[in-house]
């Protein structure tokens, strides 16, 4: 079956917290409408860019795009940016049941409102290893009341002209948030807009619910709870993993999860749906949405205050909840034994020429105008340096407990080319940040490719010991991972789809700010690019 939309992208005003602030919308919307397919099904996308002065590029997060890599939507990497007035159409086979999300990958876009959820169902006939009698999707999000220009021209600002985006105004469940009206006097709070009203979840007692939860956060790690209700965790990125219960949940930018929601609780009330931030120092309240009992009055909230979530620096809380997750018995897909190639990748906090930036081995990443993909089956070798990024970094000696003893990196937009079909491990180390005792955790993404995660670590990884705890029995799969503070993740993956794929740090800020990577392979077997990517740099139209 092909599913076909038409999108129209535009600036709106919108009061997703109670503040008017111009949004990048889809149709009107921000969220954008959720994408539903079945697995098998193609889906057809027309992207009218009505921005007025604003290029655009739509990211279909978790799709593999398998065979059609120049539909990833990653500006820079698989495309040429989608220019004001002009209609791009996106059109992709979604090979793998699954909770996937959508979004903006061009600048700081995402966080300007242009996101949404994919939910991919199972064919007919196909029995899932778990039972509900309703599903509902919860977006997550974080939501600042200043422009994305600001907050990206602020970040490219050297030395003391640097200026950090900060902690978010409100955090968003589908949308919707409640700023503090009273610290906007005289501005554009309005507190009674229903378009703040908060989400509520409507459930009827006695019923099982499917909850497809998403974060598309564009800094905050977050932490997800129903009130007074246990979460079974059943699915991660588009994969069955072993059910485990939770009271909340830790969602980190560009995951998705299932969890089961039972509603057999106390029916003569409300719960809280609540989202707070962990893993840096809060400065936003906690985001609200209502758990409806059906029966009881819509607008009777809890009397309660809302949950407040685990310690936000409590990183043994979070980390013991990655090592729970494990492929479900019945659906293991076993990796490769061994691994073709390893790359260490050392992320570090750096300053290049007095700019702040994230260096991956001490190398911090530029896009190029030229999109990869183009120049690599065009050979236009010249549009970004072809000198390999290191494979690794001083394992042994490097200490990751204090700011880095060189802040000094270099600015590259150089890739890695993998080996077509070869098996690729990869281990995240993080460190301490150009701050005494501080470090961050950073959700890892990889385009094109679900990996298995081999294992996490806090800590230094030790290349001899470390990898003989690897689990090669039943690794989740997923495309999106975290690395907690001074801590390591190691994954595995398979370099079989051709094209050029983007590896990097979901923190918007932090992307832009150069933690990433670009892989390559087997581009050498993609017959002729569409020419409706190119047009830009030194991609010709008529290439
Ligand atoms: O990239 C970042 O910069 C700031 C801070 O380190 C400098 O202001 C921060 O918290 C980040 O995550």
């Amino acid at each position: 079956k092909v599913h076909h939309h038409k999108w129209e992208i535009s600036y709106q005003f919108k009061s997703p917290d109670c503040l008017k602030k111009l949004a990048v919308t889809i149709n009107g919307q921000t969220p954008g409408p959720t994408i539903y397919a079945t697995e098998g099904d193609t889906v057809v996308i027309e992207v009218k860019n009505s921005l007025l002065i604003e290029n655009v590029a739509i990211h279909w997060h978790g799709i593999r795009q398998i065979g059609t890599p120049w539909m990833d939507g990653t500006e820079g990497v698989t495309q040429c940016p989608i220019l004001p007035g002009d209609t791009f159409v996106y059109r992709f086979l979604v090979d793998q049941a699954g909770t996937y999300i959508y979004h903006a990958h061009y600048g700081m876009q995402r966080s300007a409102g242009l996101n949404g959820m994919i939910v991919v169902k199972v064919p007919d006939g196909f029995k899932e290893p778990f039972t509900y009698d309703r599903e509902h999707s919860i977006l997550l999000n974080d939501w600042w009341h200043n422009s994305t220009y600001e907050q990206a021209a602020g970040l490219a600002l050297p030395g003391k002209q640097f200026t950090w985006v900060g902690e978010p105004h409100s955090l968003l469940i589908n949308g919707r948030g409640k700023f503090n009206c009273s610290l906007n006097v005289g501005g554009t709070c309005n507190s009674t807009n229903p378009e703040c009203a908060p989400y509520m979840l409507t459930v009827v007692p006695g019923k099982t619910y499917r909850l497809r939860i998403a974060s598309v956060t564009s800094l905050s790690a977050l932490n997800f709870e129903i009130e007074g209700h246990s979460l079974t965790v059943v699915e991660a990125d588009g994969h069955y993993v072993d059910p485990f219960v939770v009271k909340n949940l830790n969602i980190y930018s560009g995951e998705t999860y299932s969890v089961i929601l039972k509603a057999d609780q106390d029916t003569t009330r409300n719960y809280w749906l609540a989202s707070n931030v962990v893993s840096r120092k809060p400065g936003t309240p906690t985001g609200t949405g209502i758990l409806h009992y059906y029966g009881v009055p819509r607008g009777r909230l809890p009397t309660n205050a809302p949950p407040v979530g685990p310690l936000w620096n409590d990183t043994m809380y979070r980390f013991n909840q990655s090592v729970a997750i494990h492929a479900h018995p019945s659906f293991i897909e076993s990796p490769p034994s061994k691994s073709d190639r390893m790359i260490n990748l050392l992320n570090t906090q750096n300053r290049v020429n007095g700019v702040m930036r994230w260096s991956i081995n001490n190398v911090s990443f530029d896009l190029p105008h030229t999109p990869y993909l183009i120049a690599l089956k065009d050979n236009l070798n010249h549009v970004f340096e072809q000198r390999s990024p290191p494979d690794t970094y001083d394992v042994k000696s490097y200490d990751i407990f204090i700011p880095p003893v060189n802040p000094n990196a270099t600015r590259s937009n150089s890739i890695y080319k993998l080996e077509y079909g070869s098996v690729v491990d990869v281990i995240l180390q993080n460190a301490n940040t150009l701050t005494a005792n501080n470090s961050e955790t950073h959700p890892w993404h990889l385009h094109g490719h679900d990996f298995w995660v081999l294992g996490y670590g806090l800590g230094k990884f030790d290349p001899e010991s470390d990898p003989k705890r690897y689990n090669l029995k039943n690794p989740i799969l997923k495309n999106t991972v975290v690395v907690h503070p001074l801590g390591w993740t190691a994954i595995r993956f398979k370099a079989d789809n051709p094209g050029v794929w983007a590896f990097h740090c979901h923190i918007e800020s932090h992307f832009f700010m150069g933690m990433g990577i670009v892989f390559e392979e087997g581009v050498e077997k993609l017959g002729q690019l569409p020419k409706f990517i190119m047009g830009c740099g030194e991609s010709k139209l008529g290439n």
